[in-house]
């Protein structure tokens, strides 16, 4: 349990930022919001995305084989913060690039930083590391992750019915876990 009793951080000190394609994510970063309150925020490109699957795929593997950092429209003020919610998808078995980009171009040192994330069901790859790495002076407590979409199957959104319902009640206890 961190020193600070995380339910009594105001509202104003959390920030949820999150990068979403297909909307699962941002599912998640609601339903956190809901709990936790906070500012939430959506991260947006310089330059979108291909709507294409195959094209952002393979635009992605070249930036992550390259180490490309994709410049961010977002950019966000941090000094208010003092939690701050990452949320991103498994992209390529590792954590997005525009989440890349916005840990190489803002300090959270000193914050709690708490990773979640959605994936077709192989898992967070090595996406929670690289958090961790780019926050080497942060307060990184225990992430989330679950299931999510697998454009590569079509399925696109799952956050409903009775998805929907479990997610809200892991995410629940997920936060209440870490103090909230
Ligand atoms: C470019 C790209 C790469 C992906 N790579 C993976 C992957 O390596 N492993 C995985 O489990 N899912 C992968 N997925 C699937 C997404 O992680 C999954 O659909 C997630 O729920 C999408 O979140 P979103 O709806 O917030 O965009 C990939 C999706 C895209 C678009």
């Amino acid at each position: 349990q961190p020193e600070v009793q995380l339910s009594e951080v105001a509202s104003e000190k959390i920030l949820i930022v999150y990068l979403t394609r297909t909307k699962n994510t941002k599912a998640v970063a609601e339903m956190i919001h809901e709990k936790v309150g906070g500012r939430l925020v959506t991260m947006e490109l310089e330059t979108p995305y291909p709507e294409d699957y195959a094209a952002i795929v393979a635009q992605v593997a070249q930036e992550n084989e390259t180490g490309i950092l994709p410049p961010l429209k977002t950019k966000i003020d941090l000094t208010q913060y003092e939690v701050v919610f990452l949320g991103f998808p498994t992209w390529g078995m590792q954590l997005p690039p525009p989440m890349k980009t916005f840990l190489s171009e803002n300090d959270l040192s000193g914050k709690f930083v708490i990773p979640f994330n959605t994936n077709a069901g192989y898992g967070i790859g090595s996406s929670f590391d690289k958090v961790e790495e780019l926050c080497p002076d942060s307060k990184i407590l225990k992430g989330y992750s679950t299931k999510g979409g697998i454009e590569r199957d079509g399925i696109l959104f799952v956050m409903e019915g009775t998805k929907e319902v479990e997610v809200k009640k892991e995410v629940n206890d997920w936060l209440s876990s870490l103090g909230f």
